[in-house]
């Protein structure tokens, strides 16, 4: 039986008097990767918020990593990339080994002292998203993309079981997209980390994501990747609200 790490049960939100989501059923499981997906507005960012505790659900339940959401104590269990990381200019004065450290606690500023042991962890984590020889350099002097790994690397290097990302190819140019996925793909499947990806990006991720859920203030589908492999792009479009023509872009490429 697969253990639940996020399970959301009738979960409803609103923003004043407006539904955001109604009635939402969503269970992760341990080692799978979700992407989330849904046109602008539809309430993605605001369930991921939920997950995370940052917002309330005006009903229903969140329990993660089997434990309700109001008594969980393990947020290091979470690593989390939002859209908005990849913004140092290039005169921030911190390294990119400053930046990943600054993972390993909450509370910790950039420049508080580390011990040797946090500079490793840092260093296995640059490495994991290819990033180690970047280590002494400024993290402004990096591109959005190099940034972003970076951002990741920061999210893992407490050692999460599960990584949530909003977005995280905003301002990443799409020769580089490519590979910023092909390295998801290595952390879910070589490193066992779950994820929970959401994007616009539905050809490249749902080749690569082991689920799928589609949101649009409700469920409209969740499921293994082949089951929304077998909808018909018309199903798809009806939901969206707009024409979704999908192309299965890794398919020769990634060994399911
Ligand atoms: N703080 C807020 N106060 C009021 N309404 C909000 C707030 N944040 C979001 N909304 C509204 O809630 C709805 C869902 O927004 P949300 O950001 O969750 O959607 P999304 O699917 O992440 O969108 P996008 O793909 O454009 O990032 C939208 O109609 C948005 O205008």
């Amino acid at each position: 039986m697969t253990n639940h790490i996020i399970q959301l049960d009738d979960v409803s939100f609103s923003y004043d008097h407006s539904i955001v989501l109604d009635h939402i059923h969503l269970e992760v499981g341990e080692g799978e990767f979700w992407a989330l997906i849904g046109p602008n507005g539809s309430g993605k960012s605001t369930l991921i918020n939920i997950i995370l505790g940052l917002l309330k659900p005006s009903s229903g339940s969140v329990e993660l990593f089997g434990s309700d959401i109001n008594s969980f104590k393990h947020r290091e269990r979470i690593g989390y990339v939002s859209q908005k990381s990849n913004s140092f200019n290039s005169g921030f004065p911190a390294t990119v080994l400053e930046v990943v450290r600054s993972g390993l606690t909450r509370k910790s500023g950039l420049f508080r002292s580390f011990s040797k042991k946090d500079e490793q962890k840092a260093l296995k984590s640059l490495g994991i998203v290819g990033m180690e020889s970047f280590a002494r350099q400024n993290i402004g002097e990096l591109s959005g993309g190099q940034q972003q790994r970076v951002f990741i690397a920061r999210a893992l290097v407490g050692e999460p079981d599960l990584l949530i990302m909003d977005e995280p190819t905003v301002g990443i140019d799409q020769q580089n997209v490519a590979s910023f996925y092909s390295m998801l793909n290595e952390l879910n499947r070589d490193h066992g980390i779950a994820i929970v990806l959401v994007t616009h990006e539905i050809d490249l991720v749902t080749d690569l994501a082991t689920h799928v859920a589609c949101l649009n203030r409700s469920i409209h589908f969740h499921g293994i990747q082949s089951d929304y492999k077998k909808m018909d792009d018309e199903d798809i479009s009806n939901w969206y609200g707009h024409p979704v023509r999908r192309v299965h872009q890794f398919e020769t490429e990634v060994d399911q």
